[in-house]
């Protein structure tokens, strides 16, 4: 009988339940994705256990997306509070009906750590929909320059409504080679990673910057790379003065995660910086997946130490809430009903988020996936040494418990270590990505790089 907290598997993966369950599921919802069917009641922490019976050691947390554990006790508490059941049963229509107590469960829990200078927030229900109203913003910022207080046309006004000019201006938002930003139509356009995301779905003609593709380990092509740098600011500043329409935006993760866990320095994003300031572009983070304290920093974007901050920070996942946070008033569009939809994001999810962050904050987590991160490197970079043909250019040194690392076949790698209880995700190609909740700790070591260890030596 194994303790509490071992992992443990005793079937193949996925298991004959998981396998029936998923059989059933089929006839009306699409299961070719499941990994495994889950039985939320037994996991907890950072494990998770399957209906099967199997627990595992979870690092990839869904989708990088379970921040403080599973069944986390003062989550329960939140999920059964009169906040909580008040707004679930009688959902608001955020812009037009806000409950009294909008105000503070926003200060209390987002505004609470709210990226530095950006103290406003517009709630959503994804990170694809953050996305894409952080692209509406940047268009009409932009317009709103061009008309310099003047109100709307009536050729504007009419045009609009025939998606044509100048009611529908051509204006572009330039994304990255290798980006993920989501899937909606405007998300999707700026989405570079892979074709299956992308195939038979109409888009945006908006340019696409090279992201640097960085050598490892990063102290031995210090020169190499840094000019990598360079060649692709260039190519930035490039395609916005020669596209065929103005940039109004330009949007960047700060670790590029499902195209593969791609970094670039903090002198490449002050870099961007310095040219979206230069040419009037509005600067949209998506701290989708590397938000709220995954990289060591509450903010992934803290690590740059920009000489002025970002305009707009998106966020979604372990937020379990989304939406994006700015600072510029401008950026409120200039009449109401512009950034507006009937939910504006879901204060259920927000009471929520205030949990995590409260939880966050109490057990100072953020700290500690610094710290753990660190211990984690050190056992990393040892299999790195001792498997240098199939752990390569092991990345994330300094970024929390942010690691990924290229091998030969990710996915049967991933499916290897499913098999001796740990759960862990793949990005890009042929990457192996670690995403622990925010509660790995020190303990968890051993179970992870034994594992991996193991399941290194068996291929
Ligand atoms: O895999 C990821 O990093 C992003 C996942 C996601 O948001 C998606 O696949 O739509
Ligand atoms: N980009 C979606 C990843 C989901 C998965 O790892 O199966």
């Amino acid at each position: 009988m194994p303790a509490l907290y071992d992992n443990s598997v005793i079937t193949e993966v996925p298991g004959p339940l998981s396998k029936a369950a998923c059989k059933k599921l089929d006839k009306f919802f699409d299961s070719r994705a499941v990994h495994f069917v889950v039985d939320y009641d037994k996991s907890d922490g950072t494990y998770i256990v399957d209906i099967d019976g199997n627990r595992y050691l979870d690092v990839y947390s869904q989708i990088a997306s379970i921040p403080v554990g599973y069944n986390n006790a003062a989550l329960i508490a939140a999920a059964q509070s009169p906040d909580m059941i008040s707004a679930l049963v009688n959902r608001p229509a955020l812009g037009n009906f806000p409950s009294s107590r909008w105000h503070d469960i926003l200060q209390d829990g987002l505004l609470k750590v709210a990226p530095e200078g950006l103290n406003n927030v517009f709630t959503a229900q994804s990170g694809s929909e953050a996305n894409e109203l952080a692209y509406k913003a940047a268009f009409m910022l932009y317009r709103r320059k061009e008309r310099d207080g003047g109100d709307w046309t009536s050729e504007e006004v009419s045009s609009c409504i025939n998606n044509a000019k100048p009611g529908s201006p051509e204006l572009a938002i330039m994304s990255f080679a290798n980006s993920f930003h989501g899937r909606g139509f405007g998300s999707l356009s700026t989405t570079r990673s892979k074709a299956v995301h992308k195939l038979d779905i109409p888009s945006f003609n908006w340019p696409q910057a090279p992201f640097p593709a960085l050598k490892y380990p990063l102290d031995k092509y210090t020169t190499e790379n840094a000019a990598e740098e360079q060649r692709c600011l260039k190519e930035v500043e490039r395609l916005i003065t020669s596209w065929h329409c103005p940039v109004a935006g330009l949007v960047t993760e700060p670790i590029q995660s499902e195209g593969g866990d791609n970094h670039a320095s903090p002198a490449f994003f002050q870099g961007l910086r310095d040219i979206t300031k230069k040419h009037g572009i509005v600067m949209i983070v998506d701290e989708v997946q590397t938000g709220f304290g995954a990289t060591g920093k509450f903010w992934g974007h803290a690590h740059w130490n920009l000489t002025s901050p970002p305009d707009i920070v998106t966020f979604s996942k372990k937020a379990q809430t989304a939406g994006y946070f700015f600072g510029d008033r401008m950026l409120v569009p200039d009449k109401a009903y512009r950034q507006f939809n009937t939910w504006i994001g879901d204060p259920a999810r927000v009471i929520m988020s205030k949990a995590v962050i409260n939880e966050i904050l109490d057990k100072d987590l953020v700290k500690q996936t610094a710290r753990v991160g660190d211990a984690l490197y050190a056992e990393l970079d040892g299999l790195a040494q001792k498997y240098p043909d199939l752990v390569m250019n092991l990345r994330g040194k300094g970024q929390g418990t942010y690691f990924a690392f290229d091998t030969k076949d990710a996915a049967s790698l991933v499916y290897t270590m499913k098999t001796l209880g740990v759960n862990i995700g793949t990005c890009g190609s042929q990457t192996v990505r670690l995403r622990p909740m925010l509660i790995f700790d020190e303990s968890h070591i051993p179970i992870l790089i034994s594992t991996l260890d193991k399941a290194l030596a068996s291929i």
